[in-house]
């Protein structure tokens, strides 16, 4: 019989990468056939029924396996038909059902399935599967972090000069976010590093900062299922999460910088020009 007293989580954390891979092959599968894309928020902001589907797959999977009601779920498709995004300090599963539905929806080769797990509001283990280039990545809180069941481990570069840094857009097509957008871009571009790169998936960029490809990635705008898993998956590999102005990371202020270390993360949040955006789980103004 299987004891899990001193292991609570480690059937979740199997069963993650199980209900990952599965949700990973239908989004290769509906890749094949034609993708009818709708918006959410504005007309650059994608969803398709993809999108929907494999969110469904994965809540109704891990109800099943763990019980109707035992564990609630914040999911980006969810939340945006206006389930709430609240991290209480009960068992939460957080996710990412498709990162990077630009990419899917134009058949640009990154694109995630994204499932965390927290409780007491720590994150006990993250899986981000890159399905198309069949990656799965995964970490579980003090336990190391893998990818594909190797070992990752975050690159030792402590000069910037020598260092790939990521970021996104977004989408907030706004005249003065792209303006700080940019204006923070080319600062870091011309520190100057070796690259400026971006995957089009929040979950890849911090898993190439976690296999030490990059030495860094940062956005603003993005959302807690975008960046939940992956942000288990840097810290085992040893990397490092900070807001964007310096302080601790906080999963739901909606910013981030990742980074192999303190010198190179520090160094890129000189350049970084502050906005914020609406918390998650923050009430949405009436207009
Ligand atoms: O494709 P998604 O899930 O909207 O996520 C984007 C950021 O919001 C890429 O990370
Ligand atoms: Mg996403």
């Amino acid at each position: 019989m299987e004891n899990h007293s001193e292991d609570p989580w480690q059937r979740a954390y199997d069963f993650a990468v199980e209900v990952a891979r599965k949700a990973g092959e239908e989004i290769r599968k509906a890749g094949e056939s034609e993708i009818k894309v709708m918006t959410k928020s504005c007309i650059v902001d994608l969803v398709t029924k993809t999108d929907e589907r494999v969110e469904k797959i994965i809540i109704g999977s891990l109800k099943e396996k763990f019980g109707e009601g035992t564990h609630c779920f914040i999911g980006e498709e969810s939340v945006a038909k206006g389930e709430p995004c609240i991290l209480t300090d009960k068992p939460t599963w957080i996710i990412d059902p498709v990162d990077g539905t630009t990419n899917f929806v134009h058949r640009f080769p990154f694109v995630a399935v994204s499932i965390a797990f927290a409780v007491n509001k720590q994150l006990e283990f993250g899986v981000v599967y890159s399905c198309l280039e069949d990656k799965m990545y995964k970490a579980r809180r003090g336990r190391g972090a893998f990818c594909n069941d190797e070992p990752i481990q975050v690159s030792d570069v402590k000069d910037i000069h020598k260092s790939i840094i990521m970021s996104e857009y977004g989408i907030d097509r706004s005249p003065d976010k792209v303006n700080k957008i940019f204006t923070t871009m080319q600062k870091i571009l011309c520190i100057p590093v070796h690259g400026l790169r971006g995957s089009g998936t929040a979950a890849t960029n911090m898993c190439l900062v976690a296999t030490g490809a990059v030495e860094a990635f940062f956005e603003i705008g993005i959302h807690c299922w975008d960046i939940a898993a992956g942000a288990v998956i840097v810290q085992e590999a040893g990397g490092i999460l900070l807001d964007v102005d310096g302080g601790p990371f906080d999963l739901m202020s909606r910013r981030m910088v990742c980074a192999n270390n303190y010198i190179i993360a520090k160094r890129i949040i000189k350049e970084i020009d502050v906005f914020t955006a609406r918390r998650d789980g923050a009430p949405i103004p009436k207009q």
